[in-house]
């Protein structure tokens, strides 16, 4: 039977950077022949218009009943506004934790062209491949209570909060996650603050017995945001809570040229996933095919590897996004010196067009290293 991927476009620039990873994945299955069913559903603002939620059920079920999901992004001023639970935000936080996704993986890392065109300098950046492991589905997303307090609303709460398992199952994936890379974990937390912190410093503590051959350092989070663009090379994976995650992640970005260029896989104990890109919805530029949809193709590269083990198929997406631009392709957030700016389209069209290339070259040889 074909899998299954449920496909959320969501608002402002989703669509537009969805429409290019469904192409490209079509382009993909159709070179290897693979068999794979695209269910569309609503998320978001377009959900809120049209069925009155962020989440309708009819999404969740689709969701539930599928193999993987591919999300374009949720939100927008139409909606800034709404009450807590009429926000499109809602209905990605929602989703996250109904389908259990705890576990946020989004990979930076330096791309050579885009190198030179940098606010920071090159030999700080020259070399940067890093992961950050971000905790998806606790601490201030969803601790309770979180209101607002009193007759005129005085006062208002939110509750970081932890369970001890919860702590446990992000770090361990991410002593996982750094053994097959370059098996160094930074833990960053605020322990000189907050007790969360302290405890979850106790796990990675207990848990490094474990993982002996992987070297561990904890870092407090401001001091990594700083470190981030100082001597990020120094990084392998990164651990964190969710709103730390969050923050830095958008930071990491200006390593690589652009938030535009990050992709991020949620993931939970089997091979079910969410793939959606780190960017938002991004209102300043929607409608106008000027998104780069990069993001989004290298997440749905990171659901071939991640929900279908399909290495190969995932390293020609990378491969051909790496080849593209050291063609000199690129969008309008990137710089490449002398580079040809393209559109959303033209982009998405590079990119299945050098997947054909390359996979005419390489595809007996099945490597794209
Ligand atoms: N996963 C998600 O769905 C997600 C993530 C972040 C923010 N949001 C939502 O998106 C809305 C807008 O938030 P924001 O403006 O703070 O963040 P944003 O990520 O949408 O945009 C920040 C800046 O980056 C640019 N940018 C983002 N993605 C780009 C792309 N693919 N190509 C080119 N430029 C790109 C935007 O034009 C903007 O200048 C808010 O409602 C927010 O809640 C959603
Ligand atoms: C839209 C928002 C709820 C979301 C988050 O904070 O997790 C976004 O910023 C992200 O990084 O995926
Ligand atoms: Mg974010």
């Amino acid at each position: 039977m074909a899998k299954k991927i449920t496909v959320l476009p969501g608002d402002g620039i989703g669509p537009e950077v969805m429409d290019g990873a469904v192409k490209v994945l079509k382009a993909v299955f159709d070179h290897f022949g693979h068999q794979f069913e695209f269910v569309e559903a609503l998320i978001g603002g377009i959900a809120i218009d049209l069925e009155g939620s962020p989440l309708p059920t009819a999404t969740l079920q689709k969701c539930a009943e599928s193999d993987a999901i591919l999300l374009g992004a949720v939100g927008g001023p139409k909606w800034d506004h709404n009450k807590p639970e009429l926000r499109p935000e809602k209905g990605l936080l929602g989703l996250r934790k109904e389908m259990g996704l705890f576990a946020n993986l989004r990979p930076v890392k330096t791309y050579e062209p885009l190198i030179s065109a940098s606010p920071l300098k090159q030999e700080v950046i020259g070399n940067v491949d890093l992961l950050i492991v971000r905790e998806l589905t606790g601490g201030l997303y969803f601790g309770r209570p979180s209101e607002r307090r009193g007759q005129f609303n005085e006062e208002v709460v939110d509750t970081l909060q932890y369970s001890k398992a919860e702590i446990e199952r992000i770090v361990e994936k991410a002593f996982q996650l750094a053994r097959l890379r370059r098996k160094k974990l930074t833990s960053v937390d605020k322990a000189n603050v907050l007790e969360s912190s302290r405890m979850w410093r106790e796990i990675v503590d207990q848990m490094a017995s474990k993982y002996q051959d992987v070297d561990v350092q904890h870092m407090l989070v401001d001091s990594t945001a700083m470190q981030l663009i100082t001597k990020p090379e120094q990084f392998d994976v990164i651990v964190t809570e969710n709103l730390f995650g969050d923050i830095l992640s958008d930071e990491a970005s200006i390593i690589t040229g652009s938030l535009g260029m990050l992709p991020s896989a949620s993931l939970r104990a089997d091979a079910f996933g969410m793939y959606e890109p780190v960017h938002g919805s991004a209102p300043d530029i929607a409608g106008q095919g000027k998104a780069n949809p990069l993001g989004t193709i290298l997440s749905a590269a990171m659901m071939l590897r991640y929900s279908f083990g399909l290495e190969i198929e995932a390293k020609l997406i990378e491969t051909s996004v790496d080849d593209i631009l050291k063609d000199g392709y690129c969008t309008g957030d990137l710089q490449i010196p002398n580079g040809n700016i393209l559109s959303t389209s033209q982009m998405t069209e590079k990119v299945v067009e050098k997947i054909r290339e390359n996979h005419a070259i390489n595809g007996l040889a099945k490597t794209y290293q």
